[in-house]
């Protein structure tokens, strides 16, 4: 169906991960959260990247390496308390400044004041002093010596407003040192490539801006941006 061909395929299961079509109407019968990632495996569907993940390495326990969401319950559960700590910290942090310098100027035609960018800015630092003391520490990795799904997936959050110029690695060795272990793990090429498009966020406005759907976008997103 049309459906599944807007899905990419990934072992039988489908991905929906463009951004953008959202807010279609066919979007809107398979999640009515309009939000990127959604999976379809077969009739079910599932939203939420972090749990998304959790099915994925469980549906492929046998093929995917224990490392990465390992079955210890022990270990499973500290990759689920980085989960949950960070939608409300890393990630929330981390996006607002994303958004509020790619997104907000362009959509709502005004400056951030400057306040606004400093409080969201300060939380960011805050995230990030707590990803270092207390789930780094002095471990190579969250988990400790094996890399896992919460590594990957705390990193991109970093990486998200690098590319509008603000750089949480910045004066943070140890972060740096992470995040190239990482980067080896995962692989230098498909690290790059599965950060690619934000690394060239700052032209996003523009894009945007110039973009077919902008006028119906624009206010879809003042109400985000409210
Ligand atoms: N808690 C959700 C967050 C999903 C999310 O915020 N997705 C963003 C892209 S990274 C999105 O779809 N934004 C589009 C929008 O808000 O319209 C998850 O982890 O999957």
């Amino acid at each position: 169906s049309t459906l599944d061909q807007s899905f990419s395929l990934f072992s039988g299961i489908f991905i929906k991960y463009t951004l953008r079509q959202q807010y279609s109407k066919e979007f809107g019968d398979i999640s009515i959260v309009r939000k990127v990632p959604v999976m379809k495996d077969g009739g079910f569907i599932l939203t939420e990247s972090t749990a998304i993940l959790e099915y994925l390495t469980q549906k492929y326990s046998g093929s995917v390496a224990d490392h990465w969401f390992p079955a210890d319950l022990q270990q499973r559960a500290r990759v689920n308390e980085y989960f949950s700590w960070q939608h409300m910290n890393l990630r929330a942090h981390c996006s607002k400044v994303f958004l509020l310098r790619v997104r907000v100027p362009i959509v709502m035609d005004a400056e951030i004041p400057k306040e606004t960018m400093d409080f969201a800015l300060e939380n960011v630092k805050q995230s990030l002093n707590l990803l270092e003391e207390k789930f780094l520490q002095s471990k190579p990795f969250i988990l400790g010596d094996k890399i896992s799904v919460a590594d990957v997936v705390a990193v991109v959050e970093i990486i998200q407003p690098i590319g509008t110029g603000f750089d949480g690695f910045e004066g943070r060795p140890k972060l740096i040192a992470w995040r190239d272990r990482v980067k080896k793990e995962l692989g230098e090429k498909l690290f790059e490539e599965a950060h690619e498009a934000l690394m060239k966020s700052s032209n996003m406005p523009q894009k945007l801006k110039n973009s077919s759907s902008f006028a119906q976008l624009k206010p879809i997103l003042q109400k985000l941006f409210r």
